[in-house]
């Protein structure tokens, strides 16, 4: 299976359950990868064919900058709500992090797949 993967898109939002963390803007860390046929853009070389990293990191820098949710989980959902709804991505791993929210830890978040691995 092919993909398309954005790696470390560091974005800042308020995100947290505590009083302070409502007050702040935080940092998160998305690691993405998408499910996508690449024989076809290879084949055009035409950005057209492509899932276009770029138009993808720029939608989600407008969502999770406007967002203010209270847990990870749901940030991370809504994030793979739209590429799956707007991008038409069939089956998507995302990673998100809060780097620096766990003393001792370098970064604490979540892991989600969704959607069908196409031929599998
Ligand atoms: N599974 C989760 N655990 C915790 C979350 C979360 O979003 N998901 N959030 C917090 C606090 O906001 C924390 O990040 C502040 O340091 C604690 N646990």
């Amino acid at each position: 299976m092919d993909t398309v993967f954005i790696e470390d898109l560091r974005i800042d939002t308020v995100i947290g359950i505590y009083d302070w963390e409502r007050r702040i803007r935080q940092t998160v860390a998305l690691d993405i990868e998408m499910a996508f046929d690449n024989t076809r853009p290879a084949a055009t070389d035409a950005i057209a064919d492509t899932l276009d990293y770029k138009a993808v990191s720029k939608r989600l820098i407008a969502y999770v900058e406007a967002a203010e949710f209270q847990l990870v989980e749901t940030l991370a959902e809504r994030c793979a709500a739209i590429l799956r709804e707007e991008f038409g991505i069939a089956w998507l791993r995302l990673k998100l992090a809060k780097p620096g929210a766990v003393r001792g830890a370098r970064a604490v978040g979540v892991c989600i797949e969704r959607g069908t691995r196409p031929g599998g």
